[in-house]
């Protein structure tokens, strides 16, 4: 892993309605780096996701993407920078099949309208890559299915595919294998390790053994803090997450 940073988030501050959400985050990732952020209900993991793509803008604080300063970009911006955000199931096209899905997110990338879709070379380019993407995923042999007919854990797949697509080098994932049984975790936690490879990971996961299994450092989130980010021995030692998992396990 190296010792440049990817994304770097600096005393990032986030209110709504007064009642502030996001207290002063600091985060750290190394290039090549897999976090995961936990913490309980209502933390502010996603406002921390939404924060960092994009899609709100912090009141206080910088976000840095490889040491750009991203904190007043527009989502668009972000996402030619280099950051890829998972989106849910319901984001994917259910009339169009996996495979047009995925050229679509290629084809954002390389900058295309819908209008200049007939650069037949272009496309080519994009239908190789999105091939090719689809069968990192496992999913070559069902390219040509709906998305919407495809399986949950399919559909999981293809909007993991969407996500790499465009070769972004920091990646966010939200609640990977949630809704999944332990068998399809599993098959997910192998397939996210292989896909981003080399890349930088963020993601929010409820899944104790997914995290575990997949994170080199774990942040964990209550009330608008990170109160600690560390390898899993430290957290799992740690008093303060100790406390806030009383009630439930943190060793998955
Ligand atoms: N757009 C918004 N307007 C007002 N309050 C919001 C908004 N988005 C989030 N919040 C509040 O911010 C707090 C943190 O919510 P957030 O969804 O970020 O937590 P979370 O850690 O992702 O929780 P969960 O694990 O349940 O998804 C909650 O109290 C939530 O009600």
């Amino acid at each position: 892993m190296s010792e440049a940073l990817s994304l770097e988030l600096q005393g990032v501050r986030k209110a709504f309605d007064r009642a502030e959400i996001i207290c002063g985050v600091d985060l750290q990732l190394r290039e090549g780096e897999r976090c995961a952020l936990i913490g309980p209900n209502g933390a502010g993991k996603s406002s921390l996701f939404n924060l960092v793509s994009g899609r709100h803008r912090a009141d206080a604080g910088r976000i840095l993407l490889h040491g750009e300063d991203i904190t007043r970009s527009t989502p668009q911006a972000i996402n030619r920078l280099g950051l890829a955000r998972s989106f849910q199931i319901s984001s994917l096209f259910p009339r169009l099949s996996a495979f047009e899905n995925v050229r679509c997110a290629v084809l954002w990338k390389l900058g295309y309208r819908y209008a200049f879709w007939r650069r037949i070379g272009r496309l080519r380019d994009a239908a190789d890559r999105a091939h090719e993407v689809l069968e990192r995923v496992g999913l070559l042999a069902r390219a040509h299915l709906p998305a919407g007919e495809l399986s949950y854990a399919d559909q999981r797949a293809l909007e993991l595919a969407v996500t790499i697509a465009a070769d972004a080098s920091v990646i966010l994932l939200d609640e990977p294998t949630a809704g999944m049984n332990r068998a399809e975790a599993q098959a997910m936690v192998a397939l996210i390790r292989e896909v981003t490879h080399g890349k930088t990971l963020l993601m929010v996961e409820h899944d104790m053994q997914v995290v575990f299994g997949l994170a080199d450092r774990i942040a964990v989130m209550d009330n608008g803090r990170v109160i600690a980010c560390d390898g899993a021995e430290r957290i799992r030692a740690n008093p303060e997450v100790q406390r806030l998992y009383l009630n439930r396990s943190i060793d998955g």
